[in-house]
């Protein structure tokens, strides 16, 4: 049996983790194996997907071997030095009985997927897992609001390699601002373009797409373009941070700030945990259901020389009960 998989790109914060938690919603009975990869060591995405996923999880590092479920894959990028993880990891999955009936690839925001899917061209790989579509999620907002975006050098590779393209956060964006877009990512409407805010998330189609690249297609992908040009901090604390650093900090580093997300327990609302998204200048802070595990962990990503590491790292340090680690 050949499993299908689909590669989901997209850019820092577009949405991939929320598509493919749609996906999982939506699945209908199928098994659906994720593997998610996230930049820095810490995979906040890995555990917003397990979240979704009923609980079922297993890990690359080989801690594996429970039920196929979400596998994270952090610290580097499964398009360049994680490749062979992602080999090691994909045949894990397919070694489970049952099989999945999908495997999904979330691929970090930073990652050219052509490196993910000259890794999925592999011979012998590919009789077991072949390769069914690329998807690509883009951030609306983003785009429409950045126009220096559609210059991004990353940005164009993740969609040229698209055979799909969902639009993401178009909900306050017209209809005729939404059709231009959509005819400036795709003006011959291959790949076709779907709106996420107004057509139903088709989970079956784009779990079995009938793009069918060949194995010739995927070698042909080309070396991903690699880039030293963002630059990630993370941080870590088994305590609790005080909400009002975490939201002077935040608030002292938008201006740099591409990206952050984070799991938080506050000193000043115990018991609960919180999920910290920050997208461009868009920030939420909302209450995390699901597991409680103790501690913070925060993930900042920004242009590579523009984080001031250290100074960062004090005014997490000084704002927790517990001293902080840094990864
Ligand atoms: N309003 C709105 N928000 C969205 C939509 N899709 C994603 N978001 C929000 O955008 C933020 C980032 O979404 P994610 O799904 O984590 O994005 P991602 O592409 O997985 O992010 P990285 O893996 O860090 O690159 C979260 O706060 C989401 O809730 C959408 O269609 N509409």
């Amino acid at each position: 049996m050949t499993v299908p998989v689909l590669v989901v790109t997209g850019y820092l914060g577009a949405g991939k983790t929320t598509l493919i938690n749609a996906m999982l919603a939506q699945a209908g009975g199928r098994r659906i194996a994720a593997v998610v990869n996230d930049f820095g060591a810490i995979n906040i995405d890995e555990e917003l997907i397990r979240a979704t996923a009923d609980g079922i999880v297993g890990r690359a590092d080989g801690v594996a071997g429970r039920a196929d479920g979400v596998i994270g894959l952090a610290n580097g990028c499964v398009c360049c030095t994680l490749q062979g993880d992602l080999l090691r990891t994909l045949k894990l999955l397919l070694a489970r009985d049952p099989a999945p009936d999908h495997i999904v690839i979330e691929a970090s925001g930073v990652a050219d997927p052509a490196g993910i899917v000259q890794a999925l061209a592999d011979p012998v790989l590919w009789k077991s897992a072949r390769l069914d579509a690329v998807l690509c999620v883009v951030d609306a907002e983003d785009v429409t609001g950045h126009a220096a975006r559609r210059g991004d050098d990353l940005w164009r590779a993740q969609l040229a390699a698209a055979n799909f393209v969902v639009l993401s956060k178009t909900a306050a964006i017209d209809d005729a601002a939404v059709e231009a877009l959509s005819g400036l990512l795709s003006p011959t409407g291959k790949p076709p373009v779907i709106d996420m805010a107004r057509e139903a998330l088709p989970t079956g189609l784009f779990l079995d797409t009938g793009a069918r690249p060949t194995r010739f297609t995927a070698v042909a992908a080309g070396e991903p373009r690699r880039s030293d040009r963002f630059a990630t901090v993370e941080w870590q604390s088994p305590g609790e941070i005080s909400l009002t650093v975490l939201q002077a900090l935040i608030a002292d580093y938008a201006p740099v700030l591409i990206r952050a997300k984070g799991i938080f327990h506050f000193c000043e609302k115990p018991g609960r945990r919180y999920l910290l998204q920050m997208v461009g200048q868009r920030v939420t802070l909302e209450p995390l259901p699901g597991d409680d595990q103790p501690g913070c962990r925060l993930v900042m990503i920004a242009e590579a020389g523009r984080l001031d590491r250290q100074a960062l790292l004090a005014r997490l340090g000084a704002g927790t009960d517990i001293p902080g680690t840094h990864l």
